[in-house]
């Protein structure tokens, strides 16, 4: 049994299953879903990350998760909405970006982690307005060109893709940067890394450990850019499997002899290790070709036709560069209630003072994609807002 937090189990009994308790400064939310009540909660300073215990009501005891995914850090006050199979969090007086976070509690991802650990799991994902493109995973064999396509259109579109930037434990190669091309890690710390979640997906490849972080794809989404992915198949094999919706596209060379020869030319790897990636390329492209986990397979012979391909692949063919549009920032009111109708959470501002605020923001949940480790997206919302001169104004937003 667990140790009990301040909320007192006979609060949870009495009913107070969904709302706000704020006790000793420590501001704490619970929401039930089925079974158990979560309380959500940590200290008001704005330093601490929000903490999570349950109580299971079959049970009559508190249970301490283990939680995946990145914690929150602490804010002014929370409120807690129950959705399936995770709970909806708003966080008071935080920046735009920190304002809505979900706790998945009966997710695949939690049911799979609590398989693998045999404890309880829940596992935050912060939620994003609005519906960045997919991310794209790119593998092939190496020297097939990945890297060559993906500097392509990095350079082309600047403000559009973001590269994750993976961790190996492999040497760096003479032009690669640290925390450029990749991390660059010993064994043990990636090992460790791993235990604790923080990887997305990992292999061992070519006789080295590479691992997409949670953190990497994270960062790239928050600049609101399209996440790209080099990875193996094995890796893609995972990220398929995963939360991540992702395009998968397999690079394939035009022949043994031509991969063997930019694998040469590139002068990056000794004899042994041009061998090694060699006799690996045979099985990576017999997999990429037949395991289903590639929407596309490109073909790189002519570097600029394929290049083309890649581009109308991901629909960028007759792009034109147009002003970015804002990702639209909830303006979440400090004091507010908040109801659930369908899919449709209401929130709205208690006794508002400023005449030209919005008095109400709907919150769409219809739609969600992708989840913890990493991020929520899809989120909509509408404000509306009442005006002195008796105008409404309704403004949609994603
Ligand atoms: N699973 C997985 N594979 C990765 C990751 N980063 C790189 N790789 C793959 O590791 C392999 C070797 O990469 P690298 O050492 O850079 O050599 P290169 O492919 O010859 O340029 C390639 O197939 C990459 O796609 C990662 O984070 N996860
Ligand atoms: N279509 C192509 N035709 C000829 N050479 C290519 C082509 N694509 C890439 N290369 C060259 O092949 C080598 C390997 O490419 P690289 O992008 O490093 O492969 P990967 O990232 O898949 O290991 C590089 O020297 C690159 O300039």
């Amino acid at each position: 049994m667990g140790e009990a937090p301040a909320l007192l189990v006979d609060d949870l009994q009495d009913g107070a299953h969904n709302g706000l308790e704020l006790k000793n400064g420590i501001c704490k939310a619970t929401a039930t879903v089925g079974d158990k009540t979560y309380v959500i909660g940590g200290a008001d300073d704005g330093t601490l990350s929000i903490e999570v215990q349950i109580f299971d009501r079959n049970l009559g005891e508190w249970v301490r998760p283990t939680v995946r995914g990145t914690k929150p850090v602490s804010c002014k006050g929370l409120s807690a909405v129950a959705l399936e199979d995770k709970i909806l969090i708003l966080k008071k007086g935080s920046k735009p970006d920190d304002q809505i976070w979900f706790l998945e509690v009966d997710t695949q991802y939690v049911r799979q982690q609590q398989e693998y650990l045999g404890t309880e799991v829940v596992a935050w994902s912060k939620g994003v307005v609005g519906n960045a493109e997919k991310p794209v995973v790119i593998s092939g064999p190496s020297g097939v060109g990945k890297g060559t396509l993906i500097a392509m259109l990095m350079k082309e579109f600047p403000s559009m893709f973001g590269f994750s930037v993976s961790h190996t434990t492999r040497a760096p190669r003479g032009m690669e940067k640290d925390g450029v091309h990749y991390h660059f890690t010993e064994k043990s710390i990636m090992e460790k890394e791993i235990e604790e979640g923080k990887f997305l997906e990992f292999a061992s490849v070519h006789g080295n450990l590479y691992g997409t972080s949670v953190e990497a794809v994270e960062l790239v989404a928050d600049a609101g850019k399209r996440c790209i992915l080099d990875i193996d198949v094995q890796g893609a094999r995972s990220v398929r499997a995963s939360s991540l919706e992702a395009i998968f596209i397999f690079v394939c060379p035009p022949s043994m002899e031509e991969l063997e020869k930019r694998l040469r030319d590139r002068g990056t790897e000794t004899e042994e290790q041009i061998l090694k990636r060699l006799r690996n390329a045979e099985a990576e492209i017999e997999q990429g070709k037949s395991s289903h986990i590639f929407d596309f397979i490109l073909y790189n012979d002519k570097l600029v036709e394929s290049y083309e391909k890649l581009k109308k692949l991901l629909g960028l063919d007759d792009f034109v560069t147009t002003t970015k549009s804002g990702h639209g920032e909830i303006d979440l009111p400090i004091d507010h209630s908040v109801s659930k109708i369908d899919n449709k959470i209401i929130i709205n501002r208690i006794s508002s003072g400023e005449k030209e605020s919005k008095n109400l923001i709907i919150l769409d949940v219809s739609s969600l994609k992708g989840g913890a480790p990493g991020r929520t997206r899809g989120l909509n919302f509408q404000a509306i807002g009442s005006f002195s001169n008796g105008l409404t104004e309704i403004e949609g937003l994603s």
